[in-house]
């Protein structure tokens, strides 16, 4: 099977090269300095201080799943998120595997979304750093994968340079190391980015190994409150949740339902 992965990392570097001859890294960066005077309001404080801890993902086609939701409005669904809860949002901004675009991130914005936005792609290069601020979003997603540590190092400097804080995607123990670089929150996704197949286990493995003061966030494959319960006792405090929320009929209303019973739950422990 090829590496679904590898596939999208090469053909991010070709629309970066295209998109750089629109506009190169530096005009970017000459508008990030110009444009964006704001604080934006940050992932790590609103996961580890929000009550949910949900990193509420607006997603209309994945690599494994195909279209979820290709009518999904970005205007509707991330502040309907908010509406019910969600600590954070996460938009995927990869339009050729995800079906997303940069302004979905502008329109969640527009449509009044205040909590912090996560611009989630596939980076290996600063002019989408650069792009990710120039949108509207809080914080970038940084994938230990797709980067060696130094590539890391180096986007993460430039990312908190210009006020985006980064969370850092791990998926096995040997990417851990990737940790001591000191993102703002360390990510342990359970879907395997080179099949898509998801194990919440994954998670539960690998978070006893992370450094004991990190944010830890757990990514994919949690579909219910009883999850999210199982995941906190491990010691996450965010959980990033897409699929689940976009195939319903309504997200906002899914994930209001989910928040429901994880309050009922926390009631019925206490
Ligand atoms: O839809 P799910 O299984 O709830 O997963 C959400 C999110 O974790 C997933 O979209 C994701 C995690 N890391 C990524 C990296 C790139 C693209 C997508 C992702």
């Amino acid at each position: 099977m090829k590496d679904i992965l590898n596939e999208i990392v090469d053909w991010k570097r070709r629309e970066n090269e295209h998109l750089g001859r629109l506009f190169d890294g530096r005009e970017l960066r000459a508008m990030v300095d110009r444009q964006c005077r704001d604080t934006p309001p940050s992932l790590a404080r609103a996961v580890a201080e929000s009550g949910t801890g949900i990193i509420a993902e607006f997603k209309r086609k994945s690599p494994s799943k195909g279209w979820i939701k290709a009518d999904g409005s970005a205007s509707t669904i991330p502040l309907a998120y908010q509406n019910a809860g969600a600590a954070a949002i996460s938009i995927l901004t990869d339009e050729r595997f995800f079906g997303g675009r940069d302004e979905y991130v502008s329109m969640a914005r527009r449509s009044g979304v205040t909590v912090p936005i996560l611009y989630k792609n596939f980076v290996v290069d600063e002019s989408q750093l650069f792009r990710a601020r120039l949108c509207g979003a809080s914080a970038v997603l940084l994938i230990a994968a797709c980067l060696d540590m130094a590539q890391c190092a180096g986007l993460m400097r430039t990312a908190h340079d210009i006020g985006l804080e980064v969370l850092l995607e791990m998926h096995s123990e040997a990417e851990l190391e990737y940790a001591a670089l000191g993102p703002d929150l360390c990510g342990i996704n359970n879907r395997n980015l080179g099949t898509f197949n998801t194990d919440v286990a994954t998670s539960l493995a690998l978070a006893p190994l992370l450094p004991g003061d990190a944010v830890k966030v757990s990514e994919s494959g949690i579909g219910s409150a009883d999850t999210v319960a199982v995941l906190r006792q491990a010691g996450f405090s965010g959980f990033l949740i897409g699929e689940s929320l976009m195939k319903a009929e309504s997200p906002g209303k899914e994930l209001s339902d989910m928040i429901n019973r994880m309050k009922k739950q926390a009631g019925t422990c206490s």
